[in-house]
């Protein structure tokens, strides 16, 4: 069992937002959908929910024919980026709300309440208010709500993108080990590939309302589709004609690289623990390396040295056939 979306298309007046898409899935899974912004994310993610309709196609949750369901009828809990939290509520308040209205024992709730604001790690802010939450900790809260219900899937649109980079990185680890202990199947739109890179078990890559590719991190990462999804999950660059990640050119500064291409060196950046070096090759190509500080000064690059390019042997990433 699974989410299965088949052959759906949805448009907004001329517009095609989503077409013919079709996607599988699986039951207990974490599921990244990414692609730049625009590319209908957020459309399928909310058809998935039953916030909005598709024009064409149809929706499967979990073995339930939902194309027609209500959302409310589909058992699935959201978390949005401007999640709305009831501000005059606590904590507490705030992810036992779901079960309130849905009128279960106390008792239950209570016990309920305290596990999941345990899994979260906010049993010590139960009694505060929203606002008296980092936007870290808020985020958290909205994923127990969400959870409270227990639901068979949980839909999460940019759930940490009004975060700055550290928070981001720590729900990101955060977000992974309580899939691992919960195991609900969980689709979450990102158009950060480092973050769908490093959290999903699949991702569905989305362009243009179409999907590109689906697939493991490693599979998008080493074999992509197409140039698109290749130059979206990482960066690229060109050496003697083959498109190759920065970090997979060797460089040299004696002739030894079977094959490479002779440059000299533009530019050379330091970016944290790494080093970017440009070369501009006798060919007029502009390459970009990618290698350890401590590399780099090894080899006593800098500006104008004489250097000599090649992708590292077995590093071209292989284009396989379009799927989806
Ligand atoms: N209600 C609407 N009416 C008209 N056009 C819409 C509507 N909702 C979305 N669109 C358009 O559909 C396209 C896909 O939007 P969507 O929000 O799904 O993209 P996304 O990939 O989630 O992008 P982002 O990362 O920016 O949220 C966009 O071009 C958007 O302008």
């Amino acid at each position: 069992m699974s989410i299965e979306v088949r052959n759906v298309t949805k448009r907004f007046g001329d517009f095609v937002a989503l077409e013919d898409v079709t996607v599988s899935l699986p039951t207990g899974q974490l599921t990244a959908l990414l692609g730049p912004s625009g590319g209908g994310k957020s459309t399928l993610l909310r058809i998935i929910a039953g916030l909005d309709t598709a024009d064409e196609g149809t929706i499967d949750i979990e073995g339930t024919e939902a194309t027609n369901l209500p959302a409310r009828k589909r058992n699935v809990g959201f978390v949005f980026q401007h999640y709305a939290v009831f501000k005059h509520m606590t904590v507490a308040k705030n992810v036992a709300f779901g079960l309130e209205i849905r009128k279960r024992p106390k008792d239950e709730i209570e016990h309920r309440v305290d596990e999941l604001l345990r899994l979260v790690h906010l049993q010590q802010f139960a009694h505060r208010l929203p606002s008296q939450l980092s936007g870290g900790q808020r985020q958290r809260m909205a994923l127990a709500r969400a959870l409270a219900v227990e639901p068979k899937v949980l839909l999460l649109d940019e759930p940490f993108g009004a975060l700055d980079a550290k928070v981001r990185r720590e729900l990101r680890e955060w977000l992974r080990r309580l899939h691992d202990e919960v195991h609900v199947t969980t689709v979450f739109v990102t158009h950060d590939q480092e973050e769908a890179l490093e959290v999903s078990d699949e991702i569905v890559v989305i362009n243009e309302g179409r999907v590109e590719q689906i697939g493991s991190p490693d599979d998008l990462y080493d074999h992509p589709a197409n140039d698109f999804v290749m130059g979206f999950l990482g960066e690229v660059t060109t050496v003697n004609g083959q498109k190759v990640r920065p970090h997979d050119v060797d460089i040299s500064t004696t002739p030894i690289l079977a094959g490479a291409a002779q440059g000299t060196i533009s530019r050379v950046l330091r970016v944290g623990f790494q080093v970017r070096v440009n070369v501009l090759t006798d060919g007029g190509e502009d390459v970009t390396v990618e290698l350890t500080k401590s590399h780099a000064n090894a080899l006593g690059l800098g500006e104008g040295t004489t250097v000599w390019v090649t992708p590292t042997p077995g590093s071209i990433p292989r284009m396989v056939e379009k799927a989806g």
